[in-house]
């Protein structure tokens, strides 16, 4: 049977995983290969195991099984020394003399002097052997020049006895040396079998969520764990039920907070649930129960999130149900200067630093800084370990970030002043919409014993688990009230036909539109605000550049600003529960897709994704669709009903290349009067430095006199 080798589990260390002297750079497929191979040879140096043979001067051979042989009337134990060390040892310990054949390894058993052919050249040997057979079988019949008949046949045919005798010589051999030769095949067969990649247990049979938010929800009253102040507070937001994800995931951190988990490591849980469908309150909620009771203020939950947007976001959830509670939440985010977040998260007090939070949200890079600069910024206590849009965090950088922080916790653990403290279990909590079950991001996050909650891609995938494991392979599930749309459009007139559905689309109040590029967030925001004058549409841009971002989605949420278009800034996580629409002007992988579109039809509310795609891009964006695009339905464009608005579209066209032309030559401007700045500020301090070396020049002449009148002074004594 072939050995099974997990990927991606905590079992399959990466070293594993990777194979020997192979970097956590190689991909997946690289990996597969990579195991094949190792495989192969291991079953190669098996087989090699049986050619080994012992060679003592010139005496006869007594065969002692397993292809090994000893000269008669010696007495000595056969030590079993695995091939690799062999060839290992051999250079080291018992230098091949010039004249040996270079395939034979040589090493001492019991200080007697044995022979090893090396396994790796054998199975090549072996493998030209076979290659020679098959072409040997091909050419039946048809004389190489290298044999030349000995005898010829009856009827004039030649015989090819060399040939036949080789044949014979080597069956004969392959019987002696057992399976050494059937090896050849046999490795062929566990390559194609091994190639195969097995997912690890935890994410192949995932604990299946209901996808339904309607039907799979679970009366608040009904729900026992949660405090009455979080309870009332739920009631509050208009919270009268808990979601799917919410109604699994809550008593599963809750548990794990138990009484047991201070003498055992709770397990890591993975969550994977559509967009829209309340993955923050089912972090939130449990965490701010579980804490609620705490004593000291220490950093006890982190929540990492990609970017600032999120992390105010989520830190306004935390807010919102610490309220009846002792809790503190901080934010490390980067709005604010970093002494100011400094003082809002530690406090010295007699030359003690104490924390002013309990929970901590932030970014990466941030929480880098702060560790980095922050004095008395602990992570000693640290009991959550929370990754939002963790497929994107992990991606991120290769990784590497996550590897300083869990560095960082260890080492204040480590530098924790009361030893005997009992140090709480870290527990990590991974959510996404897309989380990966790729392992090459997985294994950044020294998971520990995970569990997998997901979602099942259809009413079939719930009730039978195996046809679910398509949602940790690659198959992104999107909401059920999610309703998707394409158009099939001209590069050209894309702009006229998304001015055309906004226009005439009933009901578009909100519109978020993506684009792939920060210029074609600009470009296109710019020439639609052009094409709506007049008509009461508000249209903004949102994109990484934009220093009013902030601002842009707080009206954006007010309903001020009524088509937003966007980089993929936007794309994850940010939670406007009124969009109605989300137009993908540009199409995009499938991952991102899925985001860009869950913008929408977010908490059971309908909604619809359009993509306008050009022909070139079908097949594409055919990809980024599920099944295959059997969910998305057309829509049809004709040119007679673009027509009416080819005047308007000349004018915007105009009005865009105005305004382009002046920002450029606005841009110009700036850098001239940068330049000219900065000219003058160089002038400025040459200007200055020139003063202040003869200012120097003066002082180191007054002091010279002073030193020598000093002298002088001393010389008198
Ligand atoms: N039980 C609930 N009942 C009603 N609304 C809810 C419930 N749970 C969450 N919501 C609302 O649903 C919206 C989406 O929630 P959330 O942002 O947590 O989704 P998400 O799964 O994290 O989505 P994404 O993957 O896009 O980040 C929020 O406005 C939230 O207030």
């Amino acid at each position: 049977m072939a050995p099974m080798v997990m990927l991606g589990s905590r079992d399959a260390t990466p070293r594993r995983y990777w194979g020997e002297g192979q970097g956590p750079t190689a991909s997946p497929s690289q990996a597969s290969l990579l195991l094949a191979r190792i495989n192969s040879r291991a079953r190669e140096r098996k087989a090699g195991m049986g050619q080994r043979r012992l060679s003592v001067g010139l005496g006869e051979e007594q065969e002692l099984g397993e292809g090994l042989s000893t000269p008669k009337h010696t007495n000595m134990v056969v030590q079993s020394v695995t091939p690799r060390e062999q060839i290992e040892a051999t250079p080291k310990d018992h230098p091949v003399d010039a004249a040996t054949p270079v395939t034979k390894a040589e090493l001492r058993v019991n200080g007697v002097r044995t022979e090893e052919t090396s396994p790796d050249i054998e199975a090549m040997k072996k493998k030209k052997r076979k290659k020679k057979d098959s072409e040997g079988e091909e050419s039946k019949g048809v004389l190489e020049t290298s044999e030349i008949p000995e005898s010829v046949g009856e009827d004039g045919t030649p015989i090819i006895k060399k040939k036949k005798k080789r044949k014979k010589d080597r069956e004969e051999l392959q019987m002696d040396d057992e399976e050494s030769q059937s090896a050849i095949p046999e490795t062929e067969m566990a390559e194609a079998e091994l190639v195969q990649r097995t997912l690890p247990h935890w994410l192949a049979k995932p604990t299946l969520i209901s996808r339904d938010l309607v039907a799979g929800s679970t009366p608040l009253d009904s729900f026992c764990g949660l405090d009455a102040c979080l309870v009332e507070e739920l009631k509050f937001q208009k919270v009268q039920q808990l979601f799917p994800v919410q109604k699994v995931v809550i008593p599963e951190i809750l548990a794990s907070a138990g009484p047991l988990s201070c003498r055992y490591r709770p397990r890591d849980l993975c969550v994977a649930a559509p967009t829209g469908s309340g993955k923050t309150l089912a972090y939130v909620l449990p965490l701010v129960q579980t804490l609620k009771s705490r004593t000291v203020p220490r950093i006890r939950v982190l929540v990492l999130l990609p970017v600032q947007e999120l992390v105010n976001q989520v830190y306004n959830v935390f807010c919102t149900y610490c309220k009846g509670t002792p809790l503190h939440v901080g934010k490390a985010v980067g709005l604010t200067a970093m002494s100011k977040e400094q003082a809002n998260l530690v406090e010295n007090h007699l030359g003690c630093y104490h924390s002013l939070v309990d929970i901590l949200v932030a970014t990466p890079g941030r929480l880098a800084d702060h560790l980095r600069m922050t004095q008395g910024l602990d992570l000693s206590a640290l009991r959550y370990l929370v990754l939002d849009e963790a497929d994107r965090m992990l991606a991120a950088e290769g990784g590497d970030w996550m590897h300083h922080i869990e560095r960082a916790i260890v080492d204040h653990r480590a530098r924790q002043e009361n030893q005997l403290l009992l140090q709480p279990p870290l527990q990590r909590l991974l959510f996404s919409a897309t989380l990966s079950s790729d392992p090459e991001h997985l294994q950044h996050v020294a998971l520990h014993h995970p569990k997998l909650y997901t979602v099942a891609a259809s009413a079939a995938g719930e009730a039978d688990r195996d046809k679910s494991t398509a949602v940790v392979t690659g198959q992104f599930v999107r909401p059920a009230e999610l309703r998707e749309e394409f158009v099939v459009v001209e590069e050209e007139v894309k702009p006229l036909a998304l001015h055309h559905l906004l226009v005439s689309g009933k009901g578009r109040h909100r519109v978020l539109v993506f684009t792939n590029s920060i210029k074609a967030t600009h470009n296109l925001a710019l020439l639609l605000a052009a094409l709506s004058e007049g008509s009461g549409r508000v249209v903004a841009e949102f994109s990484s550049k934009s220093r009013k971002r902030h601002q842009v989605l707080s009206q954006f949420r007010e309903g001020k600003i009524h088509v937003l278009v966007s980089s993929d800034a936007m794309a994850r996580g940010v939670d406007i529960p009124d969009i109605d629409h989300v137009v993908c002007y540009d199409v995009t992988v499938a991952s991102t897709y899925v985001h860009r579109i869950g913008r929408t039809a977010r908490a059971g509310r309908p909604g619809t994704a359009l993509s306008l795609v050009t022909k070139p891009m079908l097949r594409e964006f055919r990809r980024a669709l599920s099944d295959e695009g059997k969910g998305a339905s057309q829509l049809t464009l004709s040119h007679e009903e673009l027509e009416p608005y080819e005047q308007q579209y000349i004018d915007a066209l105009a009005t865009l290349k105005k305004m382009l032309e002046e920002e450029e030559r606005e841009k110009h401007q700036k850098q001239i009067h940068i330049g000219k700045r900065k000219q003058l500020n160089r002038r400025q301090r040459v200007r200055k430095q020139k003063k202040q070396k003869l200012a120097d020049k003066r002082r180191g002449m007054r002091k010279f006199t002073v030193n020598a009148n000093n002298l002088r002074h001393h010389n008198e004594y």
